[in-house]
């Protein structure tokens, strides 16, 4: 895994703040975050051994990794200091669950190609790499070309977006994108959705993505579910679970990371596509991020009442 890890405030609001308004926050609620620590810890959640890199600044914030990471069980190892800030991310959640944040990455930044090249026999002993894009392109070019070099799957979530270099691409095994994702990204590989939308517009997408090297391409669309596109062109569709949704922070992070647990298990794409669905329904039926990543047996009896037919064993 690679970074990120942020000091992360969420304000509790009755609706997302439109444009020049303020509003009044009913709660705020701190935790450590970063897409990059939360998905290592919802892996580690799932049983899934995990190792990496995660980026802290020199300030009173990094404090908050080493406590955060044991909390979760990870290796502290993991903590890399830059001189600097540590990450801080903001977050709104509406009553109706619906999130909006920014996150200004500081110390995340900082990572280089050096930090990478100094951690690649963790990678060559990986079964999968991970990162986001709260870090820089270039520790995600190498730590990729690396794993990819060896036969090692790589797993990129774009997120912030930013399009992603042909360099990053070509290493890129598995891509997962959201829908304001993948819609920035079909707009510059494939041109914009036509009235089929996006989710008819994946397959195209995938297609330019599949020539550029990305293999697996898997758009989330929230309580519409997701679609994974294999090879450019074989479809799954997986059905979202029907849960009342409180708090759809970290929904995605909790998302991948069954994904990649169920892939690095050497589940099918199905099963693996039902875990993530599993993991992203349950993170949204709970406050906060940390707490609600489940645990296996949370996954299993979630999937026995809403997907009876193929449970998790
Ligand atoms: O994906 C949600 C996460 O993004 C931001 O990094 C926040 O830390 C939050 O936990």
């Amino acid at each position: 895994m690679l970074g990120s890890f942020v000091a992360a405030g969420t304000f509790r609001v009755d609706r997302l703040p439109r444009p020049g308004e303020s509003l009044r926050a009913s709660a705020i609620a701190w935790e450590p975050g970063g897409k990059g620590f939360n998905v290592a810890a919802g892996l580690r959640r799932l049983g899934i051994a995990v190792d990496g890199l995660i980026p802290i600044g020199t300030d009173h914030l990094a404090a908050l990794a080493e406590p955060a990471l044991r909390r979760m069980g990870l290796p502290t190892s993991m903590i890399r200091p830059h001189p600097g800030s540590t990450g801080i991310g903001v977050g709104f959640v509406g009553t109706d669950g619906e999130n909006c944040l920014a996150v200004h990455p500081g110390a995340n930044l900082l990572l280089s190609r050096e930090t990478v090249r100094s951690a690649a026999a963790g990678i060559l002993s990986s079964a999968m790499v991970l990162a986001q894009f709260e870090i820089g392109d270039d520790p995600v070019a190498e730590a990729f070309a690396i794993a990819r070099g060896a036969g090692i799957p790589t797993l990129l979530n774009p997120s912030p977006f930013r399009l992603p270099s042909d360099e990053i691409l070509a290493a890129t095994t598995i891509l997962v994108l959201n829908e304001t994702e993948a819609e920035a990204l079909l707009g510059r590989l494939a041109g914009p959705a036509g009235t089929g939308g996006l989710r008819a517009a994946a397959e195209g997408l995938a297609r330019a993505l599949h020539a550029r090297g990305v293999e697996v391409l898997v758009i989330t669309f929230g309580a519409a579910g997701a679609r994974i596109v294999l090879g450019g062109s074989t479809i799954l569709d997986q059905r979202a679970y029907q849960v009342t949704a409180v708090d759809t922070l970290g929904a995605g992070d909790a998302f991948t990371a069954g994904l990649a647990a169920g892939f690095v298990a050497g589940r099918h794409w199905d099963a693996s596509g039902r875990i993530a669905a599993a993991c992203g329904a349950l993170m949204v039926t709970r406050h906060g991020v940390l707490d609600g990543l489940p645990d296996p047996a949370e996954v299993g009896d979630f999937l026995r009442i809403h997907a009876p037919e193929a449970a998790m064993s």
